[in-house]
């Protein structure tokens, strides 16, 4: 379980920069087993947050807790101590170049005083949980990005944390290698019972593998919950990202946005307005697919015919279940785009001081 509790994370002013506020007071829970998500623009706190999940940052105020231990209260040894129950995988692998990927599996091991004899078994079961058993003797440059995250995850398994951290741990993944990782992520998930925190700007894995998520506005969660609420509610900003179905201007028709789900089915909608009502009736955007196992969309209809009738029909709809609504060009934020490339990271503290150490790691 990890609880964030009124958490705020300010980086002082520093060569003529002004302070930053990186996280502003942000409450979150999540539960043992549960797929969590955390999602927002570029610069929305996303990265601090999750480094502040184990402390890699310490939050300028608030409590971090993270299986029943309060993190913050804990000197640096106790973190140093109980990060090993979270591991942490990145968008870039951070694999150690001179090692091979048994190497690099065995390397926290070593840090953590594990003995030979049970590291060399833990790596061959973790690299075998990956599907890279034969792949053992292989250096991260001959294997593939997809491979290099495979690597990269059973490190962070192999000294069997509550919790995994992703940060944005697709993103430099083309979508094959990135439908693997997240299947292989949803595996651990099911078969070790993880709790996974998944830092993503790709709605796609959000959609893929969240149970829940929330989304950050300037350090702030200004939306979140479990994707089947959140996707059922009409005017959630973080459904308009997962779904989006924004009205543009240039139609002809008055535009009507309809929320589907499996209770309030699109069929009826459009049943109504073209079948009984006859109206002229195109759809102009929006999707409906499969999420946490249900169905679920956001449309966007373009309708015409007589006005009053439509009012009439749509409050019709409204009062049997259906989730409709009118919609105005830009009363909702077009997506993000899902190929925008995040912001230069910022210099920040490696994950485990001691890979420093060695000369060729990657960051
Ligand atoms: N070590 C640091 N020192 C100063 N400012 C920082 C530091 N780390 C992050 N920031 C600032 O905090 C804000 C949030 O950054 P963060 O990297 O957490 O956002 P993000 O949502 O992960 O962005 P991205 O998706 O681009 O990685 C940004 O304004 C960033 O410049």
């Amino acid at each position: 379980m990890i609880e964030l509790s009124d958490v705020r994370k300010v980086f002082p002013a520093r060569r003529g920069a002004a302070e930053v506020v990186a996280v502003d007071g942000v409450t979150l829970s999540v539960a043992d087993g549960e797929f969590a998500g955390v999602v927002g623009r570029s610069g929305s706190g996303k990265s601090t947050l999750a480094r502040l999940v184990n402390l890699l940052e310490r939050p300028t105020s608030g409590r971090v807790t993270v299986g029943g231990r309060v993190l913050t209260d804990l000197d640096d040894d106790g973190v140093r101590e109980a990060r090993r129950t979270v591991g942490m995988i990145f968008q870039h692998f951070n694999l150690l170049d001179s090692r091979t990927a048994a190497g690099n599996v065995e390397h926290p091991l070593e840090l953590a005083g594990v003995g030979r004899v049970e590291r060399r078994r833990r790596v061959a079961d973790m690299l075998d949980l990956v599907g890279l058993a034969d792949r053992h003797a292989s250096r991260p440059a001959q294997l593939s990005g997809g491979q290099k995250q495979r690597v990269a995850i059973a490190r962070a398994l192999a000294a069997r944390p509550e919790v995994l951290l992703c940060d944005e741990a697709t993103s430099a993944l083309d979508p094959s290698s990135t439908a693997g990782v997240l299947d292989l992520l949803r595996r651990v998930r099911a078969e070790l019972g993880l709790t996974v925190l998944l830092i993503t700007h790709e709605m796609a894995v959000v959609r893929a593998v969240c149970d829940s998520a929330v989304l950050l506005e300037s350090g702030r969660v200004v939306d979140g919950g479990p994707l089947t609420d959140v996707l059922a509610r009409p005017h959630s900003p973080l459904a308009a990202q997962l779904l989006p179905a924004p009205a543009l201007a240039g139609h002809d028709g008055d535009l009507v946005r309809v929320t589907v789900t499996e209770a309030a089915p699109e069929g009826r909608v459009l049943r109504t307005l073209a079948g009984e009502l006859g109206l002229d009736v195109e759809v102009v955007g929006g999707s409906v697919e499969t999420v946490a196992g249900r169905r679920f969309g956001r449309l966007l209809l373009s309708v015409t015919g007589d006005d009053g009738r439509l009012d009439a029909a749509l409050q019709r709809l409204r009062d049997g279940g259906s989730l409709v609504e009118r919609a105005v060009p830009g009363d909702e934020p077009p997506p993000w785009r899902d190929e925008e490339e995040p912001a230069p990271e910022p210099v920040r503290e490696p994950y485990e001081p001691r890979f420093l150490d060695a000369p060729d790691v990657q960051r």
